[in-house]
């Protein structure tokens, strides 16, 4: 970024054009990309006494050598060498294997410093590290690097000391002196240095939370920059409607809406009644109604006289929306149309027709709604369900559609908010967090594969009170390969177990029609048991399910089973998630009692990304979470959160613009080609 170091790294003594191509090979051409080559993780030397090490720990300590090595070979290349080293008052082995080569550096009355794993009984010390004098201070601590294979952990440190030296005091500074000062941060180029040659835990400690804000900074200084001043000029179309008709359609629901739904709506309605182009993100937990959200919006602008298109990602969902808009829309003269792969051509051309000559003022589809043929009249707000699921393109093409529309993201994935400015910061965020009064918590319990009997005569108890279940059977394809729960083979094991009830079978691979059926008739509480792959995880809807079986739960990210339990709960009764696993690490026991835990959506979503990483939760592929040299958006979200107030501030203070010590930071601000995001 530093001008001055946008050279390349043949300008420091020592790094010859060989040496160069080697670099180049792990993407380091520039002095400034050898110093922000940051270590990823750090060997601790820190000197112990003897007496104070237990039993195979890894250790280092310090020693003479009393005595010759002793080498014993086998075969052409492996050996074990031995040398006696008086450690503190104590006299050990030191054992090194298929290490001959020093033999001649261990010489008797020398100092070494080694570092292994400590045999009690033995004496001996089986050494990995080894440094032929005594460290300069009793602490020592050394980065090891991401490396290629030309390049050596040892080359790198040389190459980036040589760069360290080289621009000594000269980095600039990005940072405001008062920053620095609020936050106690250490300049860059001690901050540089400490990073990679630290002189203490400590300083390195702060030497990272320094680079850490200072990534996060300018990142979000590009964020709201973007949110700003780029988007501004994209003036949107301004709806005009009465607040008092939305008012009354509200009036007219079959429920009273939550606060969080009241909040919510005018949050957008505020921002589709002005000609500032809506970018919102609807987060609400599993449950919490964004589909009556969803429906005053769309109430709103069609008073406005404009269409609204409500996309879905699968046809169950669509058909879902379209029952659940058809209650809400009971006693309004709109018209809503459902578009998706299984409408007839007949009904698809009527519609088409009607949605083109703006008699249709409300869609629901699924991708099918974005097939060129498919015209709007007037396209004034595009709302999509579950955005995760969409490639960019598609969303583009539906935006694409009506005249810059205003655009309402939903999702239930519970996306921490600090991940979800880091997504998608270029976004307003709205929150639905409240549940529907009287809900009653989902009871959740994890039990071992050896219980499946018992948890069947308790589904039975619940279905004989009226009640219906779920059973959910992860992948039918790949179940030989993942030694999975097989759905067909499920559903026929139920039906001998329970021959007096109905149990349906849904999976990705039945044709729309029929699936649609067998959703339908679970709806209506036709099927008493309806055993599914993970088809149902997002947004169905049925209230009247109380017990939600999933096998090979270890197999689910917890915010994926936090969505299939989601399917229940969802009405007045007392409704159960079991979860039926046996997972073998630490980890997956760990993940099975948080879900016991915790029904906290977002909650669960930061313990799924502390136990995974986020490429797990959203899928690697989409993740679509931006990487960063340095700071982790899940363990810095403090510092992202802080960097990102701290950049709204900036930007929006005309000082910004004008001060000579802010102008780093400017420059970094305008340098084009940054967004990356939705563009
Ligand atoms: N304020 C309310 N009072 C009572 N019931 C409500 C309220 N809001 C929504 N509901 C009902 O709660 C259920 C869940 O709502 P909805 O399907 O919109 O949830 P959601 O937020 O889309 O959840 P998910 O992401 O799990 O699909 C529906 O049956 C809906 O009619």
């Amino acid at each position: 970024m530093d001008a001055q170091f946008s050279q390349p790294v043949t300008q420091l003594k020592g790094i010859g054009e060989e040496t160069a191509k080697q670099l180049q090979s792990i993407g380091i051409k520039t002095i400034d990309d050898l110093l922000h080559h940051f270590p990823y993780r750090y060997e601790h030397f820190e000197v112990r006494k003897i007496t104070d090490i237990a039993h195979g720990e890894n250790a280092t300590v310090t020693g003479t050598i009393q005595t010759e090595p002793f080498v014993r070979y086998y075969g052409k290349k492996k050996s074990r060498m031995t040398v006696r080293v008086m450690v503190d008052t104590v006299l050990i082995t030191a054992v090194f294997f298929n290490r001959a080569f020093l033999r001649k550096q261990l010489r008797r009355g020398e100092t070494i410093t080694i570092t292994g794993k400590w045999d009690q009984y033995k004496l001996s010390m089986t050494v990995n590290e080894v440094q032929m004098k005594r460290p300069s201070k009793s602490n020592t601590i050394q980065p090891v690097y991401a490396r290629g294979k030309q390049v050596t952990v040892k080359q790198l440190r040389r190459y980036i000391r040589l760069a360290i030296d080289a621009v000594g005091e000269k980095v600039i500074e990005v940072l405001p002196e008062a920053y620095l000062k609020r936050y106690k941060l250490p300049k860059k180029h001690i901050a540089l240095r400490e990073i990679h040659f630290p002189s203490s835990k400590e300083s390195l400690k702060h030497a990272r939370r320094r680079l850490v804000y200072e990534e996060f900074l300018l990142y979000q200084l590009r964020m709201e920059w973007f949110k700003r001043y780029i988007r501004r000029p994209n003036i949107g179309r301004s709806h005009q409607f009465s607040y008092e008709a939305v008012a009354r359609f509200i009036e007219r629901l079959p429920f009273s809406l939550t606060k969080a739904q009241h909040r919510v709506i005018q949050e957008i309605l505020r921002d589709i009644s002005s000609n500032r182009k809506m970018n919102r993100l609807l987060q609400g937990d599993v449950g919490s109604g964004k589909t009556v959200v969803a429906a005053v919006v769309m109430y709103a602008v069609s008073l406005a006289k404009a269409q609204s298109a409500l996309m879905v990602p699968t046809e169950i969902l669509a058909e879902q929306h379209y029952h659940a808009l058809q209650t809400f829309f009971k006693e309004e003269k709109i018209e809503i149309a459902l578009l998706t792969g299984s409408t007839s051509p007949k009904e698809r051309k009527e519609w088409k027709e009607k949605m083109e000559k703006g008699e249709v003022m409300i869609v629901v589809g699924t991708h099918a709604l974005i097939q060129d043929d498919v015209i709007f009249n007037q396209l004034g707000l595009v709302i999509t369900d579950e955005q995760h699921r969409f490639g960019v393109e598609q969303r583009r093409s539906l935006h694409a559609k009506g005249n810059d529309p205003d655009v309402l993201f939903m999702t239930a994935t519970p996306i921490p908010r600090t991940l979800a400015i880091s997504v998608f910061g270029d976004m307003d965020v709205s929150l639905l967090d409240e549940l529907p009064a009287g809900r009653k918590p989902i009871q959740t319990y994890w039990v071992k594969p050896g219980l499946l009997e018992r948890v069947l005569v308790f589904i039975e108890k619940e279905i004989q009170k009226g009640r219906q279940a779920y059973v959910i059977c992860p992948l039918i394809e790949e179940s030989e390969v993942l030694d999975v729960q097989n759905a067909i083979d499920v559903h026929t094991q139920l039906q001998t177990h329970f021959p007096h009830f109905r149990i349906g079978l849904l999976h990705g691979q039945l044709p729309s029609k029929e699936k649609e059926q067998v959703m339908q008739s679970f709806s209506k509480g036709e099927t008493h048991i309806l055993v599914s792959t993970t088809v149902v995880e997002v947004g169905v809807n049925v209230p009247n399910a109380s017990v939600m079986l999933i096998y090979d739960a270890d197999r689910f990210g917890l915010a994926q089973l936090h969505q299939l339990r989601g399917r229940v709960g969802r009405g007045e009764h007392q409704s159960y998630c079991i979860l039926i696993a046996d997972p073998k690490g630490e980890t997956g026991i760990e993940r099975m009692r948080i879900m016991e835990e915790t029904e906290d959506g977002f909650l669960l979503a930061e313990k799924d990304l502390e136990l995974r990483g986020p490429g797990d939760v959203f899928g690697k592929k989409q993740s679509g979470l931006p990487e960063f040299r340095i700071a982790d958006v899940v363990h810095d979200h403090r510092a992202l959160e802080t960097a990102r107030k701290d950049a709204s501030q900036l930007i929006n203070n005309d000082v910004f613009w004008k001060s000579e010590e802010l102008i780093h930071l400017r420059r970094h601000v305008q340098k084009t080609g940054v967004l990356f995001h939705e563009k």
